[in-house]
């Protein structure tokens, strides 16, 4: 247990046991990744957070990780109204490893040159897709990195966002807008003053049906209350209570205007096998074993979780993005007879019945069991 789990590939580290140690060390760094369409009010966030905030020593990294095939990308990093450029060198092409390896040590060189940061906010360019920078500091950081994902943020144009989202893409791809709002643990709808009262509720009708998860706030100029967006711990076991009453609230989403993306939950009470969830997780992210009515595989792009394993006292949390996903116990107890999984999956193609029919496989039976087993509510 306690462990990130990723595909076995090539380039890619292997399962990798991590410490137990509650929550990351005081002496790590946040990263908060601000992601949003073009335009959206990225740097107008970031530029507001830096003026506001006056007792932090921020960087700023502007990512161009995603894009075009040039084989360096400088990492333009801003201190105190300066700027320094890292160059960073991409192997072979594949963006994912050499992200992984340079950016990170790019950030790394920088604060050997430069002092230490307090905290760093990254923007991605309005076209990339967040999944992948997130999963790359998210999987550092259980590497024992300096830095840790805290959270990742995604603003929406209050005007242009259902333009954007209703975007036709290729067949087989996701609209890049509506992918970038799957991911958040935040979204901020922008420029308010654009849009009258009805637009607004439709955006926010939009954003909510997309992530039933994730908190929406409104602004103009992106002038947010800092304490909402930065030092979220969103990927931090011991944010395990907030999200288990989190999860409470939450409600699956119909479609609304794209029609692939939404958010499916569900409650199911009892004891699960660690083993039988790992298979269901993998299954569901790395080997797309299920399918809707459509035939369509179901593919989850953000999913959390608060679980129960047979045999365990404390709370387990599950948090995937993309493929990757991890189990971490929390420090919170169950309370007897009040063991029940809450799971919350963003995805597309979700077909909710089917879904949390297999994940009632997982749910531990007969005389193994120590809990009534049985769905609860949905
Ligand atoms: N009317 C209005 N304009 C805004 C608001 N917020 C930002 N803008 C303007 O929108 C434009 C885009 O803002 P940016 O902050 O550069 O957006 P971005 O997401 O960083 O854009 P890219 O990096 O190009 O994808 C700028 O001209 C901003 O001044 C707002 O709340 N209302
Ligand atoms: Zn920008």
């Amino acid at each position: 247990m306690d462990g990130m789990v990723m595909e076995d590939e090539d380039d890619c580290p292997e399962l990798v046991p991590i410490d137990t140690q509650p929550g990351p060390p005081a002496e790590q760094i946040p990263v908060t990744i601000i992601t949003g369409y073009l335009g959206a009010g990225k740097t107008t966030l970031l530029n507001y957070i830096l003026t506001e905030q006056h007792n932090k020593r921020i960087a700023v990294i502007l990512n161009e990780f995603g894009e075009g095939s040039a084989l360096e990308k400088s990492l333009a990093v801003s201190q105190a109204g300066e700027l320094y450029e890292e160059w960073l060198e991409l192997r072979n092409g594949c963006l994912c490893c050499s992200v992984k390896d340079n950016g990170l040590k790019a950030i790394e060189n920088l604060m050997e040159k430069k002092g230490k940061f307090d905290y760093i906010l990254l923007e991605t360019t309005g076209l990339a897709d967040p999944g992948a920078v997130a999963s790359m500091f998210w999987v550092d950081a259980e590497l024992g990195s300096e830095i840790y994902l805290d959270g990742i943020v995604t603003v929406i144009d209050a005007k242009y966002g259902l333009q954007q989202l209703t975007e036709e893409k290729a067949d087989r791809l996701v609209n890049e807008a509506a992918r970038q709002i799957a991911l958040a643990d935040l979204t901020i709808i922008n420029k308010v003053d654009l849009v009258n009262e009805e637009e607004l509720i439709e955006v926010r009708d939009v954003v909510r049906s997309i992530n039933g998860l994730a908190k929406i706030l409104e602004t103009q100029r992106s002038r947010v209350d800092l304490s909402e967006v930065l030092d979220l711990h969103c990927f931090d076991k011991n944010a395990g209570v907030d999200l288990a009453e989190k999860l409470q609230l939450v409600k699956s989403t119909k479609p609304h205007l794209d029609k692939s993306i939404l958010t499916v939950t569900f409650e199911v009470a009892g004891d699960l096998s660690e083993d039988a969830l790992n298979v269901f997780i993998q299954d569901l992210l790395w080997e797309k074993m299920f399918k809707n009515k459509e035939g369509q595989p179901m593919t989850v792009i953000r999913l959390k979780g608060i679980v129960s394993f047979a045999g365990k006292a404390h709370q387990v949390m599950l948090q995937g993005v993309h493929e990757l996903y991890e189990l971490n116990e929390t420090p919170q107890l169950w309370e007897e007879n009040q063991r029940i999984n809450r799971l919350v999956f963003i995805g597309r193609n979700l077909d909710k019945d089917h879904l949390q029919e297999q994940f009632m496989s997982t749910v531990v039976q007969g005389a193994e069991r120590n809990q009534p087993e049985g769905i609860l509510s949905s």
